[in-house]
């Protein structure tokens, strides 16, 4: 009992808020240097200059359509079939007056062209068009003008916006074959704790798998390919000091378990021993409490509770977010969304609670086990409902905040 009850470090302290917590932990983030990337490399990547367009799209009118190109003025017809302008190779000449060329989607459309009649409205006999439906409305609809989508100089993405395959598109789009991105940080994650063991190893009694540590590394894949882990290492302030060590060049350490107060619990000690400084421990959220920050040197340390419902809610809240953070992201922080509760959920107390929920037809339900310790509902949640902290409680169809998972 040398650190167990009331007389464990910081027990007597009031519990920091989630928001002055998340604060706090940002104000550590230190933003990666950037590299220059092949556009094709940069999914999921976050852009560490704004993407200006190096030219215009589309450079000149094209047609979105196939059909004809006709002067507008010349409807409805008939047309005297002079040419064809497919994509990638242009009618040479001009359009004269009652003159129309074939035309495909994307091509360009021929100089004193401007309008487009779609094909299945036409007939073709010989070298004349005649046509015979409804006129474009209006005429020149089927003609996508210059610039339409951007124009030279444009920004197209700003700095801080994350890589999707559709920014990638218009990045190339925009003239670019590489962009500035920012490094993905280096993280290490270390399962802590005597009762764990490899997966698919037998187990002595007492024992479990380690399931944290693949867990962990999986969150923080979605923003990080640098990931090393660890362990597990067994419970011994040695162990874990010597696995910390190994993880010093990490710009993110991340550790599970032992960062509650039981005689066992070594996060505190071994932290000191490797001459790191505690910036915060313990913050009023459920799961999650006892998580612990701290800093050595350049490097950011989570000790995230070892119950694996609270290492995951823990990793979405402050994990995550320093992965963005040191990537540069316009925001941070996760992104709640708000849906009609399907229950009536009770009023919470002194910490904030991220209940594990389902979407259902009537909107979204906590699942029935809420034990942090269960991994059962937590692979069939859908997302975290947040419950702020002294929040009233929440009457069936009122709106609640989700995180998705
Ligand atoms: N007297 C008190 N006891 C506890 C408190 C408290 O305030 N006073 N807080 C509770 C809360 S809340 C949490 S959360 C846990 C967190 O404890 P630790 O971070 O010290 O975690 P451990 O004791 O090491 O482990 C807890 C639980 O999780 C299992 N575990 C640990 N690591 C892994 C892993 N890598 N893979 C799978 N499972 C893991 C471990 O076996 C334990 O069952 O403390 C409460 N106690
Ligand atoms: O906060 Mo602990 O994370 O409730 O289980």
């Amino acid at each position: 009992m040398a650190r167990g009850g009331s007389s464990g470090p910081g027990a007597l302290k009031a519990l920091l808020s989630l928001e002055e917590a998340q604060r706090r932990l940002l104000d550590l983030a230190k933003l990666t240097p950037s590299e220059q990337l092949p556009v094709e490399a940069t999914l999921g990547r976050y852009l560490a200059a704004p993407v200006k367009a190096l030219r215009t799209q589309p450079a000149s009118p094209l047609s979105a359509m196939d059909g004809w190109a006709i002067r507008a003025h010349d409807m409805p017809g008939p047309w005297r079939i002079v040419g064809e302008s497919a994509a990638g190779h242009p009618y040479k000449g001009t359009v004269a007056p009652t003159q129309t060329v074939r035309i495909s989607t994307g091509a360009l459309l021929p100089d004193d062209a401007d309008a487009v009649l779609v094909q299945e409205d036409c007939t073709a006999d010989g070298d004349t068009l005649r046509f015979a439906g409804e006129p474009p409305e209006p005429l020149d609809r089927h003609v996508r003008k210059a610039g339409l989508d951007f124009s030279k100089a444009e920004q197209l993405l700003g700095s801080g916006s994350r890589m999707s395959p559709a920014r990638m598109a218009l990045a190339i789009s925009g003239g670019h074959a590489t962009v500035s991105v920012h490094r993905q940080p280096q993280v290490a994650v270390i399962d802590s704790g005597d009762e764990l063991a490899l997966p698919g190893t037998a187990l002595a009694p007492g024992a479990i798998p380690a399931s944290n540590g693949p867990m962990l590394a999986a969150l923080c894949a979605q923003l990080t390919g640098n990931i090393r882990r660890i362990g597990p290492v067994p419970d011994r302030i040695e162990a874990l000091s010597e696995a910390m060590e190994q993880a010093r060049d990490a710009d993110i350490l991340i550790t599970s378990g032992g960062a509650s107060v039981g005689d066992h619990d070594l996060l505190a000690p071994a932290l000191k021993t490797i001459g790191a400084d505690v910036d915060f421990w313990r913050v009023a959220i459920k799961p999650g409490k006892p998580i612990m920050v701290a800093t050595r040197g350049p490097q950011v340390v989570l000790g995230l509770p070892g119950n694996p419902v609270s290492a995951f809610v823990t990793a979405h809240l402050f994990a995550l977010p320093l992965l963005r953070a040191m990537q540069g992201a316009g925001n941070a922080l996760p992104v709640g969304e708000s849906w009609p509760s399907s229950s009536a959920l009770p009023a919470t107390g002194k910490r904030a609670e991220f209940l594990r929920g389902r979407f259902g037809p009537d909107g979204v339900a906590p699942v029935s086990v809420q034990d942090s310790g269960a991994l059962v509902p937590l692979a069939n949640a859908d997302c975290l409902i947040v419950r702020p902290a002294a929040s009233a409680p929440v009457a069936s169809g009122e709106p609640v905040s989700v995180i998705r998972i």
